[in-house]
């Protein structure tokens, strides 16, 4: 068994007795999830897969899916277009938060609250409904490297129930900021956070990206090149809710998580890592997860601005 295959047996081993944290239940269907699920998934950049836990059980990828959906506005209109209309400062404030939507430029922070990501997912473009998600899920599944599908309890739960989300749109149509047909960005949005991903999925992602874009596995390219850093640029300053300060403070690599339970990183250059666990913190993170990234973090020198030597040994 290899060293780093043993380090993941560990870490599985040790927090699989973690009791702290809550499943998400304000989307009454993801309540349903087991709190003892626990996966943890490595992909490095040469395609070498490292699993252990439920790293095939299948759960909705929800704010996770942001990431992917700003890559694809980012080709659809480029940087500059984008930036117009959703900003890349992180809030402090949780991902549902709208007061920062009604002051000043009434643009949303980023594309990482759920603000941001609403406005994002309405620019995709497409000839109607269909043709925009068939776009979504084709582009998931060129990260992924098989075919995507929706939760439909899932869908209906969040469409029947995110007044919240609702009132963000309504507010970013009342300020001009969104296009007027709030429903179907709506439900292209909802449609989006619940596709069904595992955590070897997550791992395959996020390593298509520390990649460059193409998926290690099926050679496939998922994103322009050029968009990648930008990506990554959102997710290291906003992708772990309002606790992304102190994430990239411990952990150092840019991330990006979901009430679900998923969080997934990505090592530049070197690999995608994976974890989940549906209970979450008061933030939004999974607490089995946050651990195990401080824990593999510090074992193999992630953090990107540790330039000391054997920086991230297990994955070259
Ligand atoms: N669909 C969820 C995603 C939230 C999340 O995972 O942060 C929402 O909009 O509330």
């Amino acid at each position: 068994m290899s060293e780093l295959q043993a380090f993941l047996e560990k870490l599985h081993h040790t927090y699989a007795a973690m009791e702290q944290g809550e499943v998400a239940a304000y989307i009454p269907e993801l309540s349903k999830a087991n709190p003892d699920w626990f996966g943890i998934s490595v992909v490095t950049t040469d395609g070498q897969a490292f699993n252990v836990g439920d790293t095939e059980q299948k759960f909705t990828i929800q704010s996770i899916s942001k990431l992917f959906s700003y890559g694809l506005a980012l080709e659809d209109h480029g940087r500059e277009i984008l930036l117009k209309k959703v900003g890349v400062e992180p809030t402090g404030d949780p991902f549902n938060s709208m007061i920062r939507l009604d002051e000043g430029s009434h643009r949303p922070y980023n594309p990482m609250i759920n603000a941001g990501a609403i406005a994002t997912t309405s620019l995709l473009k497409g000839d109607g409904p269909t043709d925009k998600l068939n776009r979504l899920l084709k582009m998931l599944e060129r990260y992924t490297g098989h075919d995507v599908f929706i939760d439909m309890p899932t869908f209906i739960s969040e469409r029947a129930t995110g007044h919240r989300n609702r009132a963000m749109a309504h507010l970013m149509l009342n300020f001009g900021m969104i296009d007027k047909d709030i429903d179907a960005a709506l439900d292209l949005y909802f449609q989006q956070c619940a596709v069904m991903v595992t955590c070897q999925d997550l791992a395959t992602m996020a390593a298509t990206l520390a990649n460059h874009g193409q998926n290690p596995i099926t050679q496939t390219r998922a994103v322009n090149e050029d968009y990648v850093r930008d990506i990554l640029s959102v997710m290291y300053t906003c992708g772990m809710y309002n606790r992304a300060g102190e994430w990239a403070y411990r952990v150092g690599v840019p991330a990006k998580s979901g009430v679900s339970g998923g969080i997934l990183a990505v090592i530049p250059g070197k690999a995608g890592i994976a974890t989940f666990s549906p209970p979450i913190d008061d933030n939004g993170n999974s607490v089995r997860g946050l651990r195990v990234f401080e824990a593999l973090s510090k074992k193999y020198n992630l953090h990107m601005f540790d330039l000391s030597m054997g920086r991230c040994i297990f994955c070259i």
